[in-house]
């Protein structure tokens, strides 16, 4: 397949881009055959397992996008990316950090057994549903909705607009998830949550319940990757050191336990979460040279299509193309 190299110098440029994604973009969606739509939230299977569609936001503006971008998606698991990220604003990051680790698990992302088996003082990590659901409990506020305010204020900042809950995706997870519940009740008994279960756990669903499209994922990748600026406004969204905390977060443990082949093939931070969305972030290279992108960008997929670990099948196998067509490994 072509690599993409692409001579920056000509005013085309943005076009050959454009037509290099989209034909990858079209390669790709041949291969989401191989995956399966979420089923274990019944609301997530009336997606279509054939979709995939890309946005890459560049730091000097440079926008393309490719595929399915149109629909809208819920956040599902990247929104554990943002609620530490609020949780460490709000309560600082000694604080956060003393009750949710940054280590990787290696196991699946709703893995219950290694809490327990590893005696481990406090959950893994944010990016897991145990940790993601501790984090939860820490925000600020009595009742979900006071909680997930700032989460909703931040996304706002970099969207441009107040993004919306989807009640069916949030009811349908609600009343379903024991294995959430499961959790929530170990992490009850353990001393960890810092809010009552029920309205941590109803903090948690409605969080990943949040609507996004591919458009949003990519906005909220080119901030990371910006180190918290917002790239038009300059104004300071998240502190430099809170966005180095939640990035490598995500390069060790964002794709779940496929973490440790996505930082060796494609070697981004990205997030991955079961309704086929993936954010990615391209931190900016200074090494000069005839490919696109090196002052950063940000990525949003969506693919719904997963493989066993729970991540877009063909989301991943085209981030790896694109990262080594445009040579955008951090290694
Ligand atoms: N990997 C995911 O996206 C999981 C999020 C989902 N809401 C859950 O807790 O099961």
């Amino acid at each position: 397949m072509v690599q993409g190299h692409v001579n920056l110098n000509t005013e085309k440029t943005e076009q050959w881009i454009q037509e290099y994604v989209d034909g990858w973009v079209e390669f790709f969606k041949k291969q989401t055959d191989t995956g399966k739509v979420a089923d274990y939230i019944p609301k997530l299977e009336e997606a279509d397992p054939n979709s995939l569609g890309i946005t890459i936001i560049g730091k000097k503006g440079t926008e393309i996008r490719s595929g399915d971008v149109e629909h809208e998606f819920s956040i599902q698991s990247i929104s554990k990316v943002l609620s530490f990220i609020t949780a460490c604003m709000d309560r600082g990051i000694a604080y956060v950090l003393q009750r949710v680790d940054v280590e990787p698990t290696g196991e699946a992302f709703n893995s219950i057994m290694h809490l327990e088996v590893k005696g481990h003082q406090r959950p893994f990590n944010p990016l897991v549903n145990s940790g993601a659901i501790t984090t939860s409990s820490l925000l600020s506020g009595n009742t979900s909705d006071e909680k997930l305010e700032p989460l909703f204020q931040l996304m706002e900042k970099i969207i441009g607009r107040r993004p919306e809950i989807d009640i069916d995706v949030y009811v349908s997870e609600r009343d379903t998830s024991m294995r959430n519940r499961a959790i929530g009740y170990y992490l009850l008994e353990e001393g960890y949550l810092e809010s009552d279960l029920g309205v941590t756990l109803e903090t948690y669903f409605k969080q990943c319940s949040i609507n996004v499209t591919t458009d949003d994922l990519a906005r909220i990748g080119l901030v990371l990757s910006n180190d918290g600026i917002h790239p038009e406004t300059e104004e300071i969204i998240i502190p430099r050191n809170i966005v180095r905390i939640a990035k490598s977060l995500m390069l060790t443990c964002g794709m779940y336990d496929a973490s440790g082949k996505f930082a060796s093939y494609v070697g981004i931070p990205a997030k991955s979460g079961v309704s086929g969305g993936i954010l990615a972030v391209v931190p900016p290279r200074v090494r000069e040279n005839e490919l696109p992108f090196l002052s950063g960008c940000g990525i949003g997929v969506f693919g719904p299509a997963l493989d066993k670990q729970g991540n877009s099948v063909a989301g991943i196998k085209l981030l790896r193309h694109i990262a080594n067509s445009w040579d955008l490994s951090l290694f």
